[in-house]
C-alpha cells in the first residue's frame, strides 16, 4: 500500500514528487512504474512509444494510483512536448534505448542515434531546467576485463585487481571500431561524459545506473508471440523462447562469456533509494548487479534448462543445448564482454543497497510466468499450419 510516511535513508519524510519516466514502457520502466504506483506517492508521466507492459497499470482507470500515473505517447526524437513534460517534473528517469546486442553490430546508427543523440535534449532540457536526472547507462561501458588480455594460465587472472568492475577506477576497453558491438557501450560512455560534465560545469544534479544484466518478466519479447519472429531479444528471452518451444537452446561461441544475472526487482529496490535519497544518489555513478550470481551462459544454460522442467512438469531435452558461432547468431562485427562483476563499495556506502535473490530463485519466479504467460499461445502457433 502507499504510504504518506515514507522515510529516507536519514530518517526525513519523503515528500512526493512528479517523475517523468521516459522508457517507462519496457521492461525496466515497467517495474519501476508499479514499484512507484504500488508504494509511494509520487507521481508518474510515463513517455513511451509502447505502452503494453504497463497497460494492467493504466486501465481501468479506477486504480487506487490512478490519478498519481499519465501515460504520453512520444517518440523522444521528435516531439516538443517531451521539454514540457521535463519541466513539469522535479526528476526525469532516462530509460529509452536500443539496447539489444543484436542490433548493436547490425544497427549500429539507430544504435548510437538511440544512446547518443537522442538523449541529447533530455540532458540539456535537465539542465536548463535545473531539474535532477537519473539516466541509465550500462554495465557494457566497461567493456571487456584486463584479465581477458593477459595469458589463459596468468595466476592474474584469479586477481579481482584484473577483472573486478569499479565505478571510479575501472578502464572502458572496447574492440576495434570494425567490432560494432561496441557502438552501443561508446555512445552510452559519451553520454555519460557529456552527463558529468554538465554536472561539473553547469551545477547538473544527475545519478547515472549502471545495470548489470537485470533479469525478469516482461524482459523483451519471445520471438513470433508478442514480437517479430526472426527478431533476437536478450539471453532470457532466447533461452525461454527455446524452453517453451522444446528446441535446444543456442550457447554463442560455446556459451563460455560469464555474467552476474540480478532479479529486477532487487534492482528495483535500488533505483528508488536512489529516487528518495537524492542527498545521497546525486553526483554519482552506481554499478546495480548481483555479484555471487555469477554463471557462464553455458551453466546459465543449464540451470535454465533445469528449472523449467520443474516448474512446467515437462521433461528436458536429452541434448539440452548446441553450438552456434556468434558470426551465424549475431552476424558480421559482433563481439563480446567477457565477464562481468560489479565492484559493489559506492551503492553499499551511499545507499546501503544489497540483492537478496539467488539465481535459482529468480529464474523459478522468471520461468513460472513465462510458462503461464506464453505456454498455450506457443502451443496454438506450433500447432497451426505454416501457409504456403
Ligand atoms: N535490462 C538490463 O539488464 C539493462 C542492462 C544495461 C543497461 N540497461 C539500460 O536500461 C535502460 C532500459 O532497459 P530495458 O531493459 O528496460 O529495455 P527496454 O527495451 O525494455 O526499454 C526501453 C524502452 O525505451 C523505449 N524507447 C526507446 N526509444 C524511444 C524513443 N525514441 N521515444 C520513446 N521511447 C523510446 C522503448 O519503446 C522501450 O519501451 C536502457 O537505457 C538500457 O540501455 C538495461
Ligand atoms: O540465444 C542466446 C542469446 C545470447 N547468448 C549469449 O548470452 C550472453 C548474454 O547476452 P544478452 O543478450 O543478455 O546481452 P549481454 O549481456 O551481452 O548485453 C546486455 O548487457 C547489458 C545491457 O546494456 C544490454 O541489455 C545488453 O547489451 C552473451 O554472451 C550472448 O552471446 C547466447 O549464448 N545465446
Amino acid at each position: 500500500m502507499a504510504s504518506a510516511a515514507r522515510l529516507d535513508l536519514d530518517g526525513n519524510a519523503i515528500k512526493p514528487m512528479t517523475i517523468c519516466m521516459i522508457g517507462a514502457g519496457g521492461f525496466i520502466g515497467s517495474h519501476l512504474c508499479e514499484k512507484l504506483t504500488a508504494e509511494t506517492m509520487h507521481k508518474v508521466l510515463a513517455v513511451d512509444v509502447y505502452n503494453d507492459k504497463i497497460r494492467h497499470l493504466l486501465e481501468p482507470a479506477t486504480h487506487s494510483w490512478s490519478d498519481r500515473i499519465q501515460f504520453h505517447r512520444i517518440n523522444i526524437k521528435h516531439d516538443s512536448r517531451l521539454e514540457g513534460l521535463i519541466k513539469m517534473a522535479d526528476l526525469t528517469v532516462n530509460l529509452a534505448a536500443i539496447c539489444t546486442p543484436a542490433d548493436y553490430n547490425t544497427r549500429p546508427l539507430d544504435t548510437i542515434y538511440s544512446n547518443f543523440i537522442d538523449a541529447l535534449p533530455v540532458v540539456k532540457y535537465c539542465s536548463e531546467n535545473n531539474k535532477r536526472l537519473i539516466h541509465f547507462s550500462t554495465c557494457e561501458v566497461y567493456g571487456k576485463t584486463i584479465g581477458s588480455f593477459l595469458p589463459k594460465d596468468s595466476p592474474l587472472r584469479q586477481d579481482p585487481a584484473y577483472y573486478l568492475l569499479k565505478e571510479d577506477a575501472s578502464p572502458c576497453i572496447f574492440g576495434s571500431i570494425e567490432k560494432q558491438r561496441w557502438s552501443y557501450a561508446c555512445a552510452k560512455q559519451l553520454i555519460e561524459r557529456l552527463i558529468y560534465a554538465e554536472g561539473a560545469e553547469n551545477g547538473l544534479e544527475f545519478t547515472i545506473v549502471r545495470p548489470f544484466n537485470w533479469i525478469g518478466p516482461r524482459m523483451d519479447f519471445i520471438p513470433g508471440i508478442d514480437g517479430p519472429s526472426e527478431g533476437v531479444p536478450r539471453v532470457l528471452a532466447c533461452f525461454s523462447n527455446n524452453l517453451l518451444r522444446h528446441e535446444p537452446l543456442k550457447l554463442v561461441d560455446g556459451g563460455q562469456s560469464q555474467r552476474t544475472f540480478v532479479y529486477i526487482k532487487d534492482a528495483i529496490e535500488a533505483v528508488l533509494l536512489m529516487i528518495d535519497n537524492p542527498g545521497r544518489a546525486n553526483g554519482h555513478i552506481f554499478n546495480v548487479g548481483n555479484p555471487n550470481n555469477e554463471a557462464t551462459v553455458k551453466q546459465l544454460a543449464e540451470m535454465m534448462t533445469e528449472v523449467y522442467a520443474k516448474v512446467s512438469g515437462e521433461p528436458s531435452l536429452e541434448v539440452p543445448t548446441v553450438d552456434v558461432s556468434s558470426k551465424e547468431f549475431y552476424g558480421e562485427g559482433y563481439d563480446d564482454s567477457d565477464k562481468r562483476i560489479p565492484d559493489m563499495t559506492i551503492i553499499n556506502k551511499q545507499l546501503g543497497w544489497n540483492p537478496k535473490t539467488s539465481l535459482w530463485d529468480l529464474l523459478e519466479s522468471t520461468l513460472t510466468y513465462q510458462h503461464r504467460t506464453y505456454a498455450e499461445a506457443i502451443k496454438e502457433a506450433i500447432a497451426k499450419p505454416v501457409a504456403s
